[in-house]
């Protein structure tokens, strides 16, 4: 188990030393573009979750987002603070 600061600071280390195999290097290579269109996508399964699914696949849905979520952030130079200083 990880907290959302915890997996932060995991991807920045991947984006900087881009290890083999990382989905996450895969993800900013493809670039924002790609990365949106996976957040649509996670987004509306986390919808479709919460209606019709239990309420453990609909927290497993909402990780991927948040996981998501935060590839977009590092590939567009987000940190949390940044984010954070809007809630
Ligand atoms: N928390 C996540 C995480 N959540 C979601 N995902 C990605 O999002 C996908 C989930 O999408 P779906 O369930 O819709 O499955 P899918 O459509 O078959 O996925 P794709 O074919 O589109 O990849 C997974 O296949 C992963 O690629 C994640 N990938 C990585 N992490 C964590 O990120 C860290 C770094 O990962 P790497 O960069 O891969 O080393 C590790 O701690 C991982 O646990």
């Amino acid at each position: 188990m990880k907290s959302f600061e915890q997996l932060y600071a995991e991807l920045a280390e991947k984006a900087q030393t881009r290890p083999e195999g990382s989905g996450t290097v895969a993800q900013l290579d493809a670039g924002v573009h790609a990365i949106g269109k996976k957040i649509v996508e996670e987004a509306a399964e986390v919808w479709m979750a919460a209606e019709y699914e239990t309420t453990a696949e609909t927290a497993e849905e909402i990780s991927q987002l948040l996981y998501h979520l935060q590839v977009l952030m590092l590939a567009k130079g987000i940190g949390l603070d940044d984010v954070y200083a809007h809630l």
